[in-house]
């Protein structure tokens, strides 16, 4: 493995670390159902990750009509508990996940991860799928406090002095991730593979992977 200039690697969850896809489509259709609307399929699931798990529940909402606020309420309570009892049915570290965060880990890096789930969420997840002892900090979108979840670079700032203060890359699959990284000065990957919100080169990263397996080289290549 390369020398890697970097003492901490910050990684985006949905998309980049994890596939979470399937269990939050399950708890957006789960609340769907509740309101009287149709199902999101399996495929668009995905188009509507990125900014919480109130944003993705605004979005699948909106897009068929909308509903008032006191509605919509009903709504995410119903959504958010229902994944706290089904948030890592179907949900699966990407391919080579676990082995570079091995190498990471071996090479001394310390790993933070900065999500806009929830923590409790996050950490529950990483738990159940036997990761989370791998992170100096798990930051989520209500750790920071209001309005300073992604594209707020304030998790970022966090998990650089979590992380013992030193340089941090970013690792993340949205325009969320993105915009969070550079407004801290940090520089980041785009997970391709992800839920990639922006076309193809498209993203502003510093550099695009197709795969987990091309992350070392991509962070060798920004040092
Ligand atoms: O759940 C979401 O919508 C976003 O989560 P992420 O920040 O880990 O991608
Ligand atoms: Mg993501």
């Amino acid at each position: 493995m390369p020398d890697l200039p970097f003492a901490t690697i910050g990684f985006d969850l949905d998309g980049t670390l994890l596939e979470t896809h399937r269990d939050l489509g399950a708890a957006v259709n789960h609340a769907l159902a509740l309101g009287g609307f149709e199902p999101v399929p399996a495929d668009h699931a995905s188009d509507l990750i990125g900014g919480g798990a109130k944003i993705m529940l605004q979005r699948a909402v909106d897009e068929q009509g909308g509903l008032p606020e006191e509605g919509f309420r009903k709504l995410y309570k119903a959504m958010l508990a229902y994944y706290s009892e089904n948030n890592a049915v179907h949900t699966r570290p990407y391919p080579h996940a676990r082995e570079v965060l091995d190498q990471l880990r071996d090479s001394g890096i310390a790993m933070a991860v900065v999500t806009n789930k929830f923590e409790s969420f996050a950490r529950q997840i990483l738990t159940t799928l036997d990761l989370a002892d791998r992170f100096v900090a798990i930051i989520g979108g209500d750790t920071m406090g209001k309005g300073k979840a992604k594209p707020a670079p304030d998790p970022v700032f966090e998990a650089v002095k979590r992380g013992g203060g030193g340089s941090l890359a970013f690792v993340g699959d949205s325009s969320y991730d993105v915009m969070a990284a550079r407004a801290a000065g940090v520089p980041v990957i785009g997970a391709r593979y992800g839920y990639c919100d922006k076309p193809r080169g498209e993203l502003g990263a510093d550099a695009e992977i197709d795969s987990l397996a091309e992350l070392i080289p991509a962070l060798a290549r920004l040092g």
